[in-house]
């Protein structure tokens, strides 16, 4: 496959998948997560590799979810929502190596799922972390909710869907969402420093440790499937495109007029 918004490189046993959309906040549509799941194959099923580190081009983001301009009720690629998000959220947690989110900017929306789904979380000083949904039309009522809740508790978790305020990188390790805060120009120098530290590890240990922390909460990937099929109708609703108009109009939206 050739790649048009993500980069691949491989170097040290390291495979570095970057969302490459740097106007788009690294936003994702249909094609981007298509490129996603097949980078995250590649480099998770091949011998060399022992350790996939996520992250965004530029120094803005490290992604802020659905491009909300390939977003009319339905977003532009496959899958229940126009999106395979359940495919890449699958990958990401069966590839049975570690994989690392480097976020050096707004992590947000469908990128906060990402982040909170990879193994670890690394973050500049200057990243920031949070979910959208209930001011933007949406939300990941699966890994996005349940899972969150597992790392941050269930309060917390709560305020993160319900508030949609925006957290530093020093909240976010203070709540667990992220294992290690650096300053900006010392981000890569710690990533680099975790990954060899994962190569000097036993691969095989590694990755049955990793099917059994996921052993544990399989189950929400079914909740995470029935709840993209509501999220889907959802999508559909005058509700929901408000959301989706406000953010891209850059006003507040009305929702209480358009519920149904
Ligand atoms: C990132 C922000 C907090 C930055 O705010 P601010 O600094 O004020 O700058 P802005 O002017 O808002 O944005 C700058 C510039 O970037 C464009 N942009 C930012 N984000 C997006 C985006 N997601 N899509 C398209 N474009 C984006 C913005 O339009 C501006 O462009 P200009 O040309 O300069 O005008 C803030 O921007 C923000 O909150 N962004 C997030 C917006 C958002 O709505 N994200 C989607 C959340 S919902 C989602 O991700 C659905 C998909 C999904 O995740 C999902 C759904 C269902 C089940 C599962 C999943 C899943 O887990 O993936």
């Amino acid at each position: 496959m050739n790649y048009n918004d993500i980069l691949y490189e491989e170097k040290n046993g390291t495979a570095r998948i970057t969302i490459n959309r740097e106007e788009k906040y690294n936003a994702f549509r249909g094609q981007t997560v298509e490129e996603m799941i097949h980078a995250f194959g590649r480099a998770g099923w091949n011998d060399d590799i022992g350790v996939v580190v996520l992250t965004g081009a530029g120094d803005k983001a490290f992604c802020t979810g659905g491009d909300q301009s390939a977003h009319d009720g339905q977003y532009d690629g496959r899958g229940t929502i126009g999106l395979p998000v359940e495919d890449l959220q699958t990958i990401i947690r069966d590839i049975p190596k570690p994989v690392i989110a480097r976020v050096q900017g707004f992590a947000i929306g469908g990128g906060n799922v990402l982040a909170t789904l990879c193994d670890f979380t690394i973050a500049s000083e200057k990243a920031q972390f949070g979910q959208v949904g209930p001011k933007v039309g949406s939300v990941d009522p699966g890994f996005g909710t349940a899972y969150l809740a597992r790392i941050v508790g269930e309060k917390k978790a709560r305020e993160i869907w319900y508030m949609c305020r925006r957290y530093s990188a020093e909240e976010a390790e203070r709540m667990g969402l992220v294992n290690k805060v650096v300053p900006h120009d010392q981000l890569d120098a710690e990533v680099e420093a975790w990954c060899a530290e994962i190569m000097e590890r036993s691969p095989t240990a590694i990755a049955l440790a990793k099917r059994s922390f996921n052993l544990d909460t399989e189950s929400i990937r079914a909740i995470s499937q029935m709840g993209m099929q509501a999220v889907k109708l959802y999508y559909e609703t005058e509700e929901s495109r408000e959301g989706v108009r406000a953010f891209n109009e850059k006003r507040k939206p009305d929702f209480r007029g358009k519920m149904k």
